[in-house]
């Protein structure tokens, strides 16, 4: 700039995000479900946090129909309130979070589908900071950690699920919702000295799937061991192990007890409670998340919205904790 030049004004704010619907105004039963009622990402410029559907199931090893997932939660996502007192925050009114409707990807083919969720997520990274993702089946986690790594390098991942999937192939087949960590930590997707499964538990293939798992670069924190310690230990563990890397968040509602998520796939007895999982989840507002998901809402299973409520409360609090504080 010349000494002279008179510089343009700046406006001191930011202009104010655009919020949910106003539910003392427009009953929160009517209307389009978008999630949580906030505006859609094409009526934002942009937007902090994008939430966005992948509405995919073909990498399921049993029950299908987490291809309904996303319109499930959204559905169930209607009672969600502005204020967060678990963790002080208005997560709608410190940043712009917007809906970005379902990616559409390929039903017949799994390589297609995750060619198509990993181009949409890089495309949607020009419209936001940050993508929130409502599955669809754990395959998707791949193509996800592949456009996120993209832009931040190798992340800790950390990983909520009742199951490992490090599972090498199912069928033959290396891409299915079995096997997206193996197939990350082969790609070199994930950081192995910062990532982690939190809530694994039931049967098994065999032992050396446990040592397959710790050589792919995983610690893990049981169910049992959220049982027999407590959630602060496991949160004093999680904490440390993260380190301040930037962080990935996925998370499989099966990681809950089916009596808290029985709408899922491949449900397994002995799992956390809503409120375990919430509260891990709030421990980690500090840390620098990166992105996140939610998977394996299968609609059919799901009794008076039990799962998608859940899973429409772990967005929220994932959305709360990435929240500018202060
Ligand atoms: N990612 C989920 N939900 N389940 C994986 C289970 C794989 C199996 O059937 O052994
Ligand atoms: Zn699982
Ligand atoms: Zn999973």
């Amino acid at each position: 700039m010349q000494p002279n030049d008179v510089p343009e004004p700046q406006p001191t704010e930011r202009a104010q995000p655009i919020g949910p619907v106003d539910a003392s105004r427009v009953p929160r039963f009517a209307g389009i479900a978008t999630f949580a009622r906030l505006p859609r990402l094409e009526d934002v410029e942009h937007a902090d946090i994008a939430v966005v559907g992948v509405p995919f199931d073909s990498g399921v090893s049993y029950r299908p129909g987490a291809r309904f997932g996303p319109a499930h939660v959204r559905e169930a996502s209607r009672l969600l309130r502005p204020f967060n007192p678990a963790q002080g925050v208005e997560p709608f009114a410190v940043q712009q979070v917007a809906d970005a409707g379902d990616l559409a990807v390929n039903p017949f083919s799994i390589d297609e589908a995750v060619a198509d969720v990993e181009a949409g997520a890089r495309a949607l990274a020009e419209q936001a900071d940050r993508l929130v993702v409502i599955g669809g089946d754990h395959t998707i986690a791949l193509p996800l950690l592949r456009a996120v790594t993209a832009q931040h390098g190798p992340v800790a991942v950390l990983h909520f699920d009742a199951h490992l999937d490090t599972w090498d192939t199912y069928f033959g087949a290396p891409i299915t919702h079995g096997t997206p960590f193996r197939r990350a930590s082969e790609e070199g997707l994930i950081d192995l000295t910062a990532s982690m499964h939190v809530g694994t538990r039931g049967p098994l293939y065999g032992v050396e799937d446990l040592s397959d798992d710790a050589r792919l670069g995983f610690a893990v924190v049981t169910s049992e061991d959220i049982e027999e310690r407590g959630v602060e230990a496991a949160i004093e563990r999680i904490r440390a192990r993260i380190d301040g890397k930037p962080l990935y968040l996925s998370i499989d509602i099966d990681v809950l007890d089916p009596a808290h998520a029985p709408g899922t796939g491949t449900p397994e007895a002995g799992g956390l409670t809503s409120r375990e999982l919430l509260r891990i989840i709030r421990a980690l507002a500090d840390q620098r998340i990166v992105g996140a998901d939610v998977v394996e809402v299968a609609p059919a299973y799901d009794h008076a919205q039990l799962t998608a409520v859940a899973a429409s409360h772990v967005a929220y609090e994932l959305i709360s904790a990435m929240a500018p504080r202060g």
